[in-house]
């Protein structure tokens, strides 16, 4: 395709580059008179010294920690940029690649199933050809009430999606449509008449759900969410009457899970749904949602393409990111839930140095960036060995291969039956599933591990940070979950920066050093922070105990003294 109109525009803010390099200037000239002064006491003729030197080393060493911490912190800092792209420019909808969107769930006790439907029905009402997307849920619970809940869904999104796209809704969430008073009062009398209708429609879903839920909790043979076999079911194709408009397949995948297999989280599940959505729609790009991260605006399909519809960067982006944001933070917001610093700050700079890392959701990735793409002539064994033993997946990894697991509406027996090995706990045993093909399993974090993979390969990725979100999710609100999820993510980070795969060690292969640096920082900030906390712990130790000596000291003095 040739455009001599751009799809999209990096703008980069000449004046704030030059405001935060100068300071980062003049804090270095500071920083480096205070190094000097703290190293001239060493260089003291001894008879000079009058404080003890371990203090003063102790206090010297946190500050370095803190002194690295800040210079690490100047990569945001360095380059930020913000882009703009230009959807109407796209291609017609017939050159638009197809895309997989993979929404994961884990527990329906702890995930509310009316928001995860809400936000299977959001991605649904995408606007994108319904014929190219698809749309994946994948329930790590293996729970009935899931499925049937994922089937009421579809039922609503026959009237939803067609609404949305007759009336060019602007929200895709029902939930958030029927709750806000967004269009209520306006419109031809037709379109008032519709939206009543699909009201009702959406009460009656959510009260069916609510129902499947109870029903679930007083089931005592439900299921068990740690040991259950695969179950894979192509929704669409219960029903059989010919729908008037199309809406996007919909498809639910259970991983089969043992209690004995470590089962790698959210990467785990990811990971089967590539190799299981290979099989079934094998689309090029692939938008992944957390299962309470909702669609907030139909639009994110068309801006990620403008990034993969240009010939001159879709060779070179794997990712397109959006930041997360959320509806339900307090005016307070006193544990900074919106996590505000990383998605307004540090992603605009990440961007600048070659692209921010992968933020868990909420990103549009190439599936050739995490499978690699193939020749016929590739050596089979080679495949196998790396992929596992699947030949119908193997044959999925030839770039442009079309798999014909659908077949006059009804999917084929014997390639859903090979979609179940897929989904087994064993299939990656032997394989380089999760350590160098997929999203990667090293570290809880496998979104910032995997996207530091990919760019350490030399992949690009850009952040897109358009005016209306374009994705909106539950933070978490109080401290306590605030707590879990800090210290899983503070954990996961630090196991990285003690690890082998460290950003200092293994980084600079084709990365730009400012580039290295925010992925060093992110890796070591929580370490720094501790460390040098630590040794200051470390200087007040020492001063109090010293203190106490010298009061000790002075009692025995003035008691004898006294005496
Ligand atoms: O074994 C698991 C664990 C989690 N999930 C799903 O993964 C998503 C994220 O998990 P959550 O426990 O909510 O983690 P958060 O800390 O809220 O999520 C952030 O951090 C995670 C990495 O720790 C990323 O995977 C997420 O995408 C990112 O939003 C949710 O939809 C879960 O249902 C699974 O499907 N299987």
């Amino acid at each position: 395709m040739e455009n001599s109109v751009p799809l999209h525009v990096c703008h980069v803010n000449k004046m704030s580059i030059i405001i935060n390099r100068s300071h980062a200037i003049l804090h270095s000239i500071a920083i480096l008179f205070l190094i000097h002064y703290r190293l001239s006491f060493f260089f003291q003729h001894p008879q000079n010294i009058t404080i003890p030197t371990l203090p003063w080393l102790l206090i010297f060493v946190s500050e370095l920690l803190l002194y690295l911490a800040w210079l690490l912190s100047q990569s945001h800092r360095w380059r930020p940029v913000y882009r703009t792209v230009f959807p109407e420019r796209l291609p017609a909808d017939d050159k638009l690649p197809a895309i997989d969107v993979y929404i994961c769930t884990a527990d329906p006790k702890k995930e509310p199933s009316v928001e995860v439907m809400n936000t299977v029905i959001s991605a649904m009402a995408l606007d994108y050809p319904p014929e190219k997307l698809h749309v994946y849920v994948s329930d790590d619970a293996g729970s009935d009430a899931t499925l049937r809940c994922t089937k009421e869904a579809w039922n609503f999104a026959r009237y939803w999606v067609p609404f949305c796209r007759k009336y060019g809704l602007v929200t895709a969430c029902p939930d958030v449509y029927f709750s806000s008073s967004e269009d209520g009062f306006k419109g031809s009398s037709d379109f008032k008449a519709e939206r009543k209708k699909i009201e009702e429609k959406y009460e009656v879903l959510k009260q069916r759900i609510r129902r499947i839920v109870q029903e679930s909790h007083t089931d005592v043979a439900a299921n068990n969410k740690l040991d259950h076999s695969s179950i894979i079911e192509v929704i669409s194709e219960h029903h059989k009457e010919k729908d008037e408009v199309k809406i996007p397949m919909l498809v639910y995948v259970s991983r089969k899970k043992r209690l004995s297999r470590h089962h790698n989280f959210n990467a785990g599940a990811l990971n089967v749904l590539l190799r299981v959505s290979a099989m079934i729609s094998n689309s090029p790009h692939i938008l992944v949602l957390d299962c309470d991260m909702h669609c907030n605006d139909p639009t994110s399909a068309r801006q990620a393409m403008c990034y993969y519809c240009d010939p001159q960067t879709s060779q070179s982006i794997a990712f397109v990111q959006f930041p997360q944001t959320f509806r339900n933070i307090s005016e307070d917001d006193i544990y900074d839930s919106q996590l505000r610093f990383i998605f307004k700050i540090h992603w605009l700079g990440f961007d600048g140095a070659g692209g921010p890392a992968i933020s868990g959701t909420n990103f549009y990735i190439k599936r050739k960036a995490l499978l690699g793409s193939f020749t016929k002539q590739q050596d089979l064994m080679t495949l196998k060995r790396s992929f596992g033993p699947s030949n119908d997946f193997i044959k999925t990894l030839v770039e442009d291969y079309k798999p014909c697991f659908i077949k006059d509406g009804e999917s084929s027996k014997m390639l859903l039956e090979n979609a179940n090995v897929l989904a087994s706990c064993s299939y990656e045993d032997q394989t380089t599933w999760g350590t160098k093909v997929g999203f990667l399993y090293f570290c809880v974090l496998e979104d910032y591990f995997t996207g530091f993979t990919l760019h350490r390969k030399g992949w690009k990725s850009v952040y897109l940070y358009p005016k209306r979100p374009q994705f909106l999710g539950t933070a978490t609100t109080n401290f306590n979950e605030a707590s879990i999820q800090w210290t899983r993510w503070v954990s996961g980070l630090t196991s990285v920066a003690i690890s082998r795969f460290c950003p200092l060690i293994c980084g600079p292969l084709k990365m730009s050093l400012v580039h290295l640096m925010c992925y060093l920082e992110a890796a070591c900030m929580p370490l720094l922070c501790c460390l040098s906390v630590w040794v200051l712990l470390l200087y007040l130790n020492f001063v109090s105990s010293m203190a106490s000596l010298y009061t000790q000291r002075f009692r025995t003095r003035t008691s004898s003294y006294f005496r």
